[in-house]
């Protein structure tokens, strides 16, 4: 499903994001631990929790790195652990005897970080839940203390500080909330641009490439072969008296036959190879990296597969194939008239057979029942 094809590429970004994050996050808190040390201002609590951080961080990055299906894990672990550190470290700067200011400020610059890995890496239910438990356990206890607790005996500034950042990180979580709308819709919208792109390259009853699709691959194709780089060769064939199949069975069998026929086809190719419904019961196969002959062998092969299947009872089905290799001279047009004329030629000598383009090199019928026809 194109959907899910979309979802998890931005899960796997997503996972290759949060590993970044932990390399730099490790490599962040490994500078501040030495500079504070340095300095003479690593708090008690610090000495032990920037450690811990890393370890977990490490253990976040083991596993998005050996155990990517456990991603889910290591970006809850990364959020909790990081809400828990801020809540800790910022309840202990403000509780602590005597006040510490230097943890409080350094503490509130990686607060909004808190919040804004929660709604990069959870969902939005997590992310909200998780971002309302850390303003509860920041802001929470503050808000306790002053009413009805001891006050606590800090500057005069602290107080008008700490209701300014109250607000502040609820306007923050609003944008946050946002934010993550509107990377919802977008991912909706490419979901559904997949959607579309899809369905405008795919032929609704077989499920193939439809025609407009097949002439992109062909014309990329073709700009190969005049590189020098590669051959590549074309197989158009066509159901064999199907609008007797429509008048005798009626149509809804004739669409059933069209739809086995695909996956006939289907199972004859290698991955490589791509294969179109070009017109009504009219099927093209694009065979890259294989010069003409061994295509004759294949359309061959697919011949043979289609008259030897296990067909509704009474209901023969055999389809005529043309092959055409592309020349250096040619566009696709030229390419794709000289294929259509080798199967006009598979049809003209009497059908369930293979007929090589005429050419300057020789080519000719492969099919056993051709060199009788
Ligand atoms: N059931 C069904 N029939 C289709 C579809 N598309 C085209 N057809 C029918 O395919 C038939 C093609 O008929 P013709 O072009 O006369 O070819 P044919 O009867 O196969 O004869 P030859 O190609 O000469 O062997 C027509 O009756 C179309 O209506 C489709 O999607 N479903």
């Amino acid at each position: 499903m194109p959907q899910t094809h979309t979802t998890r590429t931005q899960v796997e970004r997503e996972n290759r994001m949060l590993l970044a994050l932990q390399v730099a996050g490790c490599t962040a808190i490994a500078i501040i631990w030495s500079m504070e040390w340095w300095n003479g201002d690593l708090s008690p609590w610090d000495r032990w929790a920037y450690p811990a951080l890393m370890v977990i961080q490490g253990g976040c990055a083991a596993l998005l790195t050996w155990w990517p299906h456990r991603a889910e894990w290591a970006r809850v672990m990364a959020v909790l652990a990081l809400k828990g550190y801020l809540v800790i470290a910022l309840n202990q700067a403000l509780f602590a005897s005597p006040f510490q200011p230097y943890q409080l400020v350094t503490t509130l610059f990686w607060l909004p970080l808190g919040y804004g890995t929660a709604f990069v890496f959870l969902n939005l239910r997590a992310a909200l839940l998780s971002s309302a438990a850390l303003y509860l356990a920041t802001y929470g206890t503050v808000l306790w203390n002053l009413t009805w607790g001891e006050p606590p005996p800090w500057p005069d500034y602290v107080r008008p500080m700490m209701s300014n950042l109250a607000i502040a990180q609820i306007v923050y979580v609003i944008v946050l909330l946002a934010i993550s709308q509107l990377k919802a819709s977008y991912t909706r919208s490419q979901a559904t641009v997949e959607v579309m792109r899809q369905m405008a390259a795919t032929d609704p009853l077989t499920g193939l490439l439809n025609r407009r699709a097949m002439a992109d691959h062909l014309a990329a194709n073709h700009a190969l072969v005049l590189r020098g780089t590669q051959p590549m060769s074309v197989i158009l064939l066509d159901a064999d008296h199907f609008k007797h199949i429509n008048d005798r069975r009626g149509h809804a069998t004739g669409d059933r036959v069209l739809m086995k026929l695909s996956s006939l086809l289907r199972s004859q190719l290698r991955t490589s190879d791509r294969l179109a419904r070009w017109g009504g019961e009219e099927f093209l196969v694009m065979v890259p990296a294989t010069g003409l002959e061994a295509s004759c062998e294949l359309a061959e092969r697919i011949r043979r597969a289609v008259a030897t299947a296990d067909w509704e009872p009474g209901l023969g089905v055999t389809i005529s194939l043309g092959v055409a290799e592309c020349r250096s001279h040619d566009t696709v047009d030229s390419l794709m008239a000289r294929v259509d004329r080798a199967l006009y030629a598979a049809k003209s000598a009497g059908r369930d057979r293979v007929c090589a383009e005429e050419s300057d090199e020789p080519a000719e019928a492969l099919s056993p029942s051709a060199s009788s026809g």
